[in-house]
């Protein structure tokens, strides 16, 4: 007999002839090898419409179904039932009595029925059989894992079609969302996905409400006066139990019950007329937009927003787009908060690397955007996403701390869900969001990441720009290695190529200019020209020089750093710093000393503090760097011309041209140092990098205190981000570590913990101010200390920036009031033994803290 097909229903997508073939010839195969007297109905799965769409039957049997489509729900039809199996349904003898039955004619009465799934990864849809002669119908358990396997031919069909259905429905939808306002879009919206009329309200006062659109109804509905009672079923639905007094023009059909939906918190109520049956997936995804709908209505005036991610989501993977870190920077950007996570990753999956290279992040927090390899050298997966990829099965965590494949990044997070993107069942990236709360995701949720993921998987298949996205990817990944900035805290910090060093900034922020200009220059291969870094005190100019020489070939030698800050102005030492001296050059030169320029030989030279070199120096240091890389002087008193090849970068955080100015600094040498400024913004400039700067300190010190895991509040962090930093990066570290010594029990950084930092911090702030206070304690502490404390508690500390200039000198003041001007006693009362006077007096002078003993002697 000859098979005719007919396709059904007005939402369902046209087919090409070949399509059709390929369903005819499926029909011809089974007749031919199970007999005549089959008819076949072949369903497709609507995600967006979360309904089975019947897209074929035979003419022949076309009487089986009913045109509307069927919700996919449990137990509501044994078609739905059976797309949530995996395998195929099979009766016997068929009741037609059964309410699950209810959407098949009873005009045809068949004696079997078996129904198959159409799958990759999930169902795609279903290809149902009836049996309708008594007697020759017949399937045993082969013939069904025959036919199975025979549903499969069928698979780039559904594949094509479940993608053409989802794209007409978004386009419809996209140019309504586009057109019209709000109400009409939402009713629209709720329309399409009900299948049955709606109608919005919007609550005057009372029980008074006024209809803002309709949708699918006939006549007037203005301005209704309503009273109804709402029924609140066990899962938060609303239902209309009854109608109170509604005026329309034309009147409700008698037939049709009438069901509503309230939102929360409920200004608004949308009425669904007909029968709305919410169940599983449908309902989840209502609850979703209910919710974002009620925000949306209480903007005014009404504004699209968020509620179109999946229109938005599926224009964008089907513009005329084709960069891909743009593609998947907006479907996280869209996905992100609508998933109401804090954070996003995407990550794409390379099988044969068997790495995942991170690719796009949105939210509030930043990481680098690295490439790792799957698991590391015992085999234990790098992260969630590595676990996910390898496992190709979504995963929740409520709780990351208890995770063993969490990687932490930053210390706020708190639970995580990740999903693979699949595309022909092969995983090819992996999307995971994560937020600030324990317990912030559901099970549902995780089906809603799912979901969302295989519609990529689909979305990227089909836009055939896979392979595009690898290559891409492997290039975007060459040029990232050289932007690696950033830190890592765990057990994957190995596999980061540091070559910014352990610079840590949100690469998006205020320290991108940084990142670029530290880029540029390690990019241009130029290692002759000058670069002058500068900011403020603590800001991190070492670091970024580190970051500037670690990543040049002198990168393997160790850096040079001389500071000019502690040489008290004088012009011999600091010559001597720079060039060297012979034995007897000048008093005190009692040994040959070897410059600084000469022990860089090779590697890299910073000056730091260079505003703080005297003219008369400064113009020595001039002729050193109009040379090029091979520097050539001679030392303080000596005859032998030295050769040097050394890269000079100067520091700075004073303004070099107000010197010029004051006549402070050679401008001639100020032109020279100009070539190539790196900047560094102040730590007030960029409050965006603090979680990420709190992160790293936090992990640092956890590797000094094994065992201990340090949690931070969200009330902690914002405490942080809440002041204005005037010693920036550093001042952070000693108030985050400060914190967690004094202050943070077992690790926990409360808000209280981070006060009482700040607030000792600036108490000593404000002693350095007054330049006393401070000074008398440590001067106590020192006293108190034993033999040798001041070592250790002063110069170490001092050089180490822990304790300030204006520290240091109230020491001094407080030492010569006690010994009433006597450096000699004063040295005595810190445990200075005798043979290191002399050094105890250099260190003061170095450090322009020697002050004049004459004040003191009263
Ligand atoms: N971007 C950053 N990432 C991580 N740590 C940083 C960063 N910037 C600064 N730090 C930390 O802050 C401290 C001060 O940094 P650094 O010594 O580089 O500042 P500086 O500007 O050279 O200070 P100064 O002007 O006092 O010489 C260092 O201990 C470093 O660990």
């Amino acid at each position: 007999m000859a098979t005719e097909i007919e396709v059904l229903g007005e939402n369902t997508p046209r087919l090409s002839d070949r399509e059709i073939r390929t369903f005819e010839e499926f029909v011809g195969e089974i007749r031919k090898r199970y007999g005549e007297n089959w008819g076949f109905v072949f369903d497709l799965k609507d995600n967006i419409a979360q309904v089975l769409r019947c897209i074929y039957t035979d003419t022949h049997h076309s009487g089986l179904l009913p045109m509307r489509h069927i919700p996919i729900a449990d137990n509501l039809s044994w078609r739905s039932m059976a797309l949530s199996m995996d395998e195929p349904l099979f009766f016997d003898k068929f009741d037609l009595d059964d309410p699950r039955s209810f959407y098949l004619q009873r005009t045809i009465r068949p004696r079997q029925m078996a129904i198959f799934q159409v799958r990759r990864d999930s169902n795609l849809g279903l290809v149902s059989m009836f049996g309708l002669n008594e007697t020759k119908a017949y399937l045993s358990q082969l013939d069904l894992t025959d036919i199975q396997a025979l549903c499969q031919t069928l698979l780039p069909v559904y594949e094509k079609m479940v993608w053409r259905m989802e794209q007409d429905v978004l386009d419809q939808a996209t140019r309504t969302i586009r057109q019209k306002e709000t109400p009409i879009f939402i009713t629209e919206l709720f329309n399409r996905l009900l299948e049955s009329p709606v109608l919005l309200l919007r609550r005057l006062d009372g029980n008074t409400y006024q209809a803002i659109s309709q949708n699918g109804l006939e006549g007037e509905w203005e301005s209704e006066t309503l009273l109804f009672n709402v029924k609140r079923d066990k899962d938060q639905v609303f239902f209309l139990s009854e109608w109170g007094k509604i005026t329309t023009s034309r009147a409700i059909p008698a037939d049709q019950k009438l069901t509503g939906i309230v939102f929360k918190p409920g200004h608004h109520v949308l009425l669904c007329l007909g029968e709305v049956r919410l169940v599983g997936k449908t309902k989840d995804n209502l609850f979703h937009f209910i919710e974002q709908i009620e925000k949306l209505l209480q903007q005014k005036p009404y504004q699209i927003s968020t509620l179109s991610f999946l229109l938005y989501l599926q224009h964008w993977i089907r513009s005329q787009e084709r960069d891909i870190k743009i593609i998947f920077q907006h479907i996280i950007d869209t996905l992100v908060p609508f998933l109401s996570a804090d954070y996003g990753t995407l990550a794409l999956y390379s099988r044969e690397r068997n790495r995942l290279m991170f690719v796009s992040q949105a939210g509030q927090f930043s990481n680098p955007l690295k490439d790792i390899p799957l698991a590391d050298k015992e085999g234990t997966p790098t992260s969630i996403s590595a676990f996910v990829a390898s496992e190709n099965k979504p995963y929740l965590v409520s709780d990351v701390r208890r995770d063993p494949y969490y990687r932490a990044f930053n210390p706020s997070i708190r639970s995580e869900m990740c999903a693979p993107i699949r595309v022909r069942g092969e995983v090819i990236g992996l999307f995971s969001v994560s937020s600030r709360e324990l317990e912030h995701f559901s099970k549902q949720d995780l089906a809603k990441l799912e979901f969302y993921c295989d519609q990529i998987g689909i979305a990227l298949f089909q836009a055939g720009i896979l392979e595009k996205v690898f290559t891409e990817t492997e290039e975007a990944k060459k040029l990232d290695q050289d932007f690696k900035f950033g830190f890592d805290t765990h057990t994957h910090a190995a596999e980061v190529t540091y070559n910014f060093g352990n610079l840590v900034g949100k690469p998006t922020g205020a320290m991108r200019q940084t990142f670029d200009a530290i880029h540029r220059i390690n990019g241009s291969g130029r290692e002759d020209l000058n670069v002058l870094i500068t900011g403020e005190t603590g800001s991190g100019k070492e670091m970024v020089s580190f970051a500037l020489h670690n990543s040049s070939n002198r990168g393997k030698k160790p850096m040079v750093v001389t500071n000019f800050a502690s040489f008290g102005g004088d012009p011999n030492l600091i010559q001597s710093e720079l060039f060297g001296h012979e034995k007897g050059s000048f008093s005190g030169a009692t040994h040959r000393r070897i410059g600084c320029i000469e022990q860089a030989h090779e590697t890299t030279l910073l000056i730091d503090e260079v505003g703080d070199i005297v003219p008369s120096v400064q113009i020595k240091l001039l002729r050193v760097l109009q040379q090029g890389n091979v520097k050539k002087f001679q030392r303080l008193g000596g005859q032998e011309t030295i050769t040097s090849n050394v890269r000079i970068l100067a520091a700075t955080h004073q303004n070099l041209w107000q010197l010029v100015k004051e006549g402070k600094f050679r401008e001639d040498l100020f032109y020279r140092l100009q070539t190539l400024v790196v900047r560094i913004p102040p730590l007030r400039e960029r409050l965006e990098d603090i979680p990420l700067l709190a992160a790293h300190f936090s992990a640092r010190y956890e590797q000094k205190v094994p065992g201990l895991k340090i949690t931070w509040s969200n009330r902690a962090m914002q405490a942080l981000e809440g002041y204005s930093w005037p010693g920036n990066v550093r001042q952070l570290e000693a108030v985050i570590n400060r914190a967690l010594v004094m202050f943070a029990e077992d690790g926990n950084m409360t808000e209280a913990a981070i006060e009482q930092s700040l607030a000792a911090e600036m108490h000593q702030r404000g002693n350095e101010q007054e330049s006393g206070v401070g000074g008398t304690q440590l001067f106590r502490q020192v006293c108190d200390g034993g033999p040798n404390a001041f070592w250790g508690m002063v110069q170490q500390p001092y050089r180490q920036h822990e304790i300030t200039h204006a520290n240091l000198l109230a020491l001094v003041r407080e030492a010569l009031t006690e010994s009433k001007g006597s450096y000699k006693q004063a040295a005595a009362m810190m445990g200075i033994v005798d043979k290191d006077y002399n050094r105890f007096l250099d260190f003061l002078k170095n450090s322009r803290a020697k002050l004049d003993y004459r004040e003191f002697r009263r």
